[in-house]
């Protein structure tokens, strides 16, 4: 084979239980086999790969012989524990097959939540790729539990995506990806070839999973190719099942549904904020605040906020929410929840005759913010 320059250098391969299972009820070792031989070619020819991989839940249903259980998180958590070794295994026998080392990482939200554990999972991720071993991720399911969890693997491949400052993503799934309907139920659905902003009329046309393999459907994968373009990523969505998909798609070729990156990524403090998990604080503040937040790109002063819903600590994240409670933005609080209570539609030079100390003038700072 002729040695080629590929146009990407670090992918994030992400593939669904749909994928992994050819629609069965048990893992598709012969497809699987397949999938690995393309990975396996691209490394050689110098791209670094990451698979995000689901499957966990169905493979440990087929170790178990299919038993019947209640549908519950507890029997999803065990049958994950079971079928997450089943699973690393089969990846590691057939990378092994062509000399390749695998290393897995479990990750859950909160490993990705706290910045100090986002750059030790970082670490991790690079260590891995700079001894050529292939990292292979999945939501650590067995423990996570909702409050923790991602919840779906699209979600995690856009986050791990961020972590790697991989330079594509690529969701595949059983269809070749976004048509203008769900095409299990919509057979004249057309193929959508190339997006750019995802807009809610984008949003609207995606459904959930079609079956009760996958989850999230297209909703979460479109959520996924969002949080990558903002940070600077392509996006594409295909079948897995596609003859060389993988190649074709890292050899620059073109399938499925493009999502074009951003002209301006944000940079990395920015994406970890957008990879962080969705804060359970909310500061809300009046159309003067959003105004200078969107237009001017300021920092969010404590005059700006009229009101602030859930409890924080200062450095936490907190949403940003307009005057109809519309979501604007995500920031870093450099005040605690308790601190800038007292100073509300305060004036800067108030603010330490108000508290007694003063963490400066703004409650959080446009370096710490990102809109959305
Ligand atoms: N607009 C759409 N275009 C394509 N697929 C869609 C759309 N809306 C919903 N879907 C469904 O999304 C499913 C793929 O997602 P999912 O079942 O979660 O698979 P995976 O296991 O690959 O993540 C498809 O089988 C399809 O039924
Ligand atoms: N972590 C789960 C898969 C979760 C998930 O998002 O599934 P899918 O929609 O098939 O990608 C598992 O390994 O079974």
């Amino acid at each position: 084979m002729n040695s080629i320059t590929l146009p990407y250098r670090r992918v994030v391969v992400k593939l669904g239980t749909s994928v992994l299972t050819s629609g069965g009820t048990s893992l598709d070792r012969a497809h699987m086999v397949e999938l690995v031989r393309q990975m396996a070619r691209l490394k050689r020819e110098g791209c670094e790969v990451i698979l995000v991989t689901s499957g966990a839940i169905a493979a440990g249903r087929e170790h178990l012989g299919h038993p019947k259980l209640p549908a519950n998180v507890a029997s999803k958590q065990m049958l994950a524990a079971v079928g997450q070794s089943q699973l690393i295994q089969t990846w590691e026998q057939l990378f092994n097959l062509y000399g390749m080392h695998v290393g897995q990482m479990l990750l859950t939200r909160a490993d990705l939540d706290d910045r100090e554990r986002y750059l030790n999972a970082r670490d991790t991720l690079n260590a891995l790729l700079d001894c050529g071993i292939v990292p292979i991720v999945n939501e650590n399911d067995a423990v996570a539990t909702a409050e923790i969890k991602v919840g779906d693997n699209d979600n995690l491949s856009a986050l791990v995506a961020l972590l790697a400052d991989a330079d594509k993503l690529i969701l595949l799934t059983d269809q070749h990806g976004l048509f203008t309907a769900d095409p299990r139920s919509n057979p004249d659905a057309e193929l959508i070839k190339e997006v750019g902003r995802i807009t809610d009329d984008i949003r609207r046309l995606a459904g959930g999973s079609g079956t009760n393999l996958g989850t999230g459907g297209m909703a979460t994968k479109l959520q996924a190719a969002d949080k990558a373009q903002r940070a600077g990523i392509p996006v594409v969505i295909a079948a897995g099942h596609a003859e060389g998909i993988i190649e074709t798609l890292v050899m620059g070729g073109e399938a499925g549904t493009r999502f074009t990156a951003h002209a301006c990524p944000l940079d990395a403090r920015k994406q970890w904020l957008l990879a962080a998990p969705a804060p359970v604080a909310q500061l809300h503040i009046d159309a003067g605040a959003v105004h200078a937040l969107i237009e001017k790109g300021s920092s969010l002063l404590p005059k700006g906020i009229v009101a602030i819903e859930g409890r924080f600590a200062r450095g936490a994240t907190v949403n940003i929410c307009g005057p109809g409670g519309q979501l604007i933005g995500r920031g870093i609080a450099r005040y605690d929840e308790a601190s800038l209570g007292k100073i509300l539609g305060c004036h800067s030079e108030r603010i330490e005759g108000q508290l007694g100390f003063s963490y400066g003038t703004v409650a959080v700072h446009r370096n710490d913010l990102v809109i959305l």
